[in-house]
C-alpha cells in the first residue's frame, strides 16, 4: 500500500528503554497503535508489560526513546498533562469510591468536576447527567446508578472504573488485567465492552487469560525480558516457537 494512504498511528513508541540500576526492564521497544484497535500485550512475569504502561502514562520516566501520541512526546510531559492529552489508565485494583453511588463516581470523573471535593458540589448540568447515563449504559450499570459502589460485584467495580475513564473520553485507554477475578459471563461482557469502546479510540490491554485475549485482540504483542519477542495475529503468535518456548508452553 502507498504510505500516503496508511493511517498515522495514534501512538508510536520508538526505542523505548528504561533501566533500573542498570537493569533494562524495557529495552529498545517499538510499538505502534492504530485508532479502533484493541491491542493485547502478553508475556511472562517480569517481561516489562506493566512498565510499558507506566512509561506511557508518565508514572515512570524513560531512560531513552520516544512516545509520540498524536504529535506530543509523552516522555516529556507530567502525568496529569498526559491524562489531559487523552490517555486513560486503569490499574489492576479498582480505585473507586466505595461509599459513593455509581452515579456519583461517574459524575466526579467528568472533566469539569475532576477535583474530588469540588465534584460533589458542582451543579449537575443536564449535560453531565446525560453523559453519566450514557456511560452507565455502556458499562452495564444503568440499573445500579443509585447503588453505592461497595455493594457492586468485583466485576461491576472493574466496569465502574472503566466507566470513570470513559467519562473523560480518552483517545487511548490502557487496562492492566481487566478480567482478573471475573466470572465467565462478566468476562464475555467485558470482551464485548472493550470491542465497543475501541471504536474511535485505541485500547491497550495487558492480559494473561488467553481465551480472553483470543476474544478481543486484533493484534498481539509479546514481550520477553523487556524486548519485543513477536507481534501479529493471535494465530501467528500462538504458533510461534519462540513464544511457545518462553510463555505459552508453560
Ligand atoms: N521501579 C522499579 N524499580 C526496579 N525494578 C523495577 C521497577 N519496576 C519494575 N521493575 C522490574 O522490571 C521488570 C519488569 O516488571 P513489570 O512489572 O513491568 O513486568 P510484567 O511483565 O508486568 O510482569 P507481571 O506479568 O508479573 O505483572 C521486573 O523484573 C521488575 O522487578
Amino acid at each position: 500500500m502507498n504510505s500516503f494512504h496508511m493511517p498515522k498511528p495514534v501512538l508510536s513508541v520508538e526505542g523505548l528503554t528504561v533501566s533500573f540500576d542498570g537493569f533494562k526492564a524495557v529495552d529498545d521497544l517499538n510499538l505502534y497503535l492504530d485508532r479502533n484497535e484493541v491491542r493485547v500485550v502478553i508475556g511472562p512475569n517480569g517481561a516489562g508489560k506493566t512498565t510499558v504502561l507506566d512509561l506511557i502514562c508518565g508514572k515512570t520516566r524513560a531512560t531513552a526513546g520516544k512516545i509520540d501520541f498524536n504529535g506530543k512526546d509523552l516522555t516529556k510531559m507530567a502525568e496529569y498533562d498526559i491524562v489531559r492529552a487523552g490517555v486513560g489508565r486503569k490499574f489492576q485494583n479498582p480505585s473507586i469510591y466505595e461509599a459513593l453511588t455509581v452515579f456519583e463516581n461517574l459524575e466526579m470523573s467528568y472533566p469539569a468536576g475532576r477535583k474530588v471535593f469540588g465534584a460533589l458540589f458542582f451543579k449537575r448540568s443536564a449535560e453531565v447527567i446525560a453523559r453519566v447515563e450514557q456511560v452507565a449504559e455502556e458499562i452495564f450499570l444503568k440499573d445500579f446508578l443509585h447503588q453505592t459502589a461497595d455493594l457492586l460485584s468485583h466485576g461491576q467495580k472493574q466496569w465502574l472504573e472503566i466507566g470513570m475513564l470513559l467519562m473523560q473520553d480518552p483517545e487511548l485507554l490502557m487496562l492492566d488485567e481487566p478480567v482478573a477475578g471475573m466470572s465467565v459471563s462478566e468476562r464475555q461482557q467485558t470482551a464485548e465492552l472493550l470491542k465497543r469502546i475501541s471504536q474511535g479510540r485505541s485500547v491497550l490491554v495487558i492480559e494473561h487469560d488467553m481465551e480472553f485475549v483470543k476474544s478481543i485482540a486484533s493484534k498481539v504483542t509479546v514481550l520477553h525480558q523487556g524486548k519485543l519477542l513477536a507481534e501479529g495475529s493471535m494465530d501467528a503468535v500462538q504458533s510461534n516457537p519462540k513464544v511457545i518456548e518462553v510463555y505459552l508452553g508453560h
